[in-house]
């Protein structure tokens, strides 16, 4: 454990009566962090949240907040925030009275209440919105109340559970921008749940990429993007061609082949994002099943003995058509090698 580190899940084990869903799971995070908890449906996520806030018990390991194991420690006692999806404000409560409830339950009012109050909505940029209906308020600033009334009560560290997931497109990109803002401004600690992997780019200073309830991977959302570990990573960040090494040859869905070049010792697989795949030229052919122009890019999809191959060209480049066959090449120095 490094001086740092606020929160600590050792071999943290999680079940619903007999099913476990979470499997010794470790986990540290750092003072002032912004960790983003990314993996499919049924991975374990809210689970896992669940049991920082106190919401379940584990069936073994422990939870330690701040030098405090926690791991039996009633909600209410933890000092963790807590916002869900559904963010739910009480639409009879003004904006005051709702960032004011948990902190009116804790017995502080008058002006220290106002003037924490004032300055919970000061950080989420609603301070003349005070007096206000949530009803009254667009979907996005319900969106920073919520956040403010978490924020008042001083949690060592704040959940976030899908907290974007409700917004339009356009007010999710504003409140990843505000939620940023917010977290750095305080130096908060944050953990949130998305399995949209452009939001955990975006956002976290770490990514835990989870699958059947361990870490599949934990980095920076540099290294998750770039250097995807396991053809599970690599496929949740976009890679799209991935092979796995079999005896020496490397196989997707088709059939098993060798490059002209040497594979890297101890590689278990080789991936290419679809840009990395160099059309025109090379040792593989296919045939254009799929041709879309979208703007920067042209997306193409080759029916190849290989199985399918995705790959992007600029958009300036000369266009194919379906039924055109294609030479391309797939290059050692343009894959990731995956380790695992
Ligand atoms: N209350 C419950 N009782 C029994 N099993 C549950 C319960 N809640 C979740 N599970 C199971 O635990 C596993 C993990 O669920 P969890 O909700 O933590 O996943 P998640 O990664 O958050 O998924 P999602 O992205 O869909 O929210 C799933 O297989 C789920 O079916």
């Amino acid at each position: 454990m490094s001086d740092q580190t606020l929160l600590s899940l050792n071999n943290l084990t999680l079940s619903y009566g007999k099913n476990t869903v979470v499997d010794r799971l470790n986990l540290e995070i750092e003072k002032g962090e912004l960790i983003a908890l990314l993996g499919p449906s049924g991975c374990g996520k809210t689970t896992t949240m669940r049991a920082i806030a106190g919401l379940m018990t584990p069936s073994g390991g422990e939870i330690v907040l701040d030098g405090r194991d926690v791991t039996r420690v009633p909600p209410n006692k933890r000092e963790v925030g807590l916002m869900f999806q559904s963010y739910a404000l009480f639409p009879h409560l003004s904006v005051f009275e709702n960032v004011a409830f948990g902190l009116k339950l804790k017995g502080m009012r008058g002006s220290d209440l106002s003037a924490r109050v004032g300055e919970g909505l000061s950080a989420v940029g609603l301070g003349d919105y005070a007096d206000r209906r949530p009803a009254d308020l667009s979907g996005g600033q319900q969106q920073r109340v919520a956040l403010a009334r978490s924020l008042v009560m001083d949690p060592k560290v704040l959940l976030l559970d899908e907290p974007l997931s409700n917004l339009d497109a356009r007010l999710r990109l504003e409140m990843r921008t505000e939620l940023q803002r917010v977290q750095k401004a305080n130096d908060l600690t944050m953990v949130f749940v998305t399995h949209d992997q452009s939001e955990a780019l975006s956002l976290a200073d770490r990514i835990v990429v989870m699958k059947d309830g361990a870490i599949e991977q934990l980095g920076t959302p540099e290294d998750i993007y770039n250097r995807p570990e396991s053809a599970f990573v690599a496929d949740f960040v976009g890679f799209e061609n991935i092979f796995t090494v079999e005896t020496g040859k490397l196989k997707g869905k088709g059939e098993a082949f060798t490059l002209p070049e040497a594979l890297p010792a101890g590689a278990k697989g080789l991936a290419w994002r679809p840009r990395f795949v160099r059309l025109g030229e090379g040792a593989f052919s296919g045939t254009v099943i799929g041709a879309a122009f979208v703007g920067q890019m042209r997306e193409y999809v080759l029916e190849t003995p290989l199985g399918q191959i995705k790959v992007d060209v600029d958009a300036s480049a000369p266009a194919h058509s379906l039924g055109q066959q294609l030479a391309f090449d797939l290059r050692v120095e343009d894959a990731v090698i995956l380790k695992r």
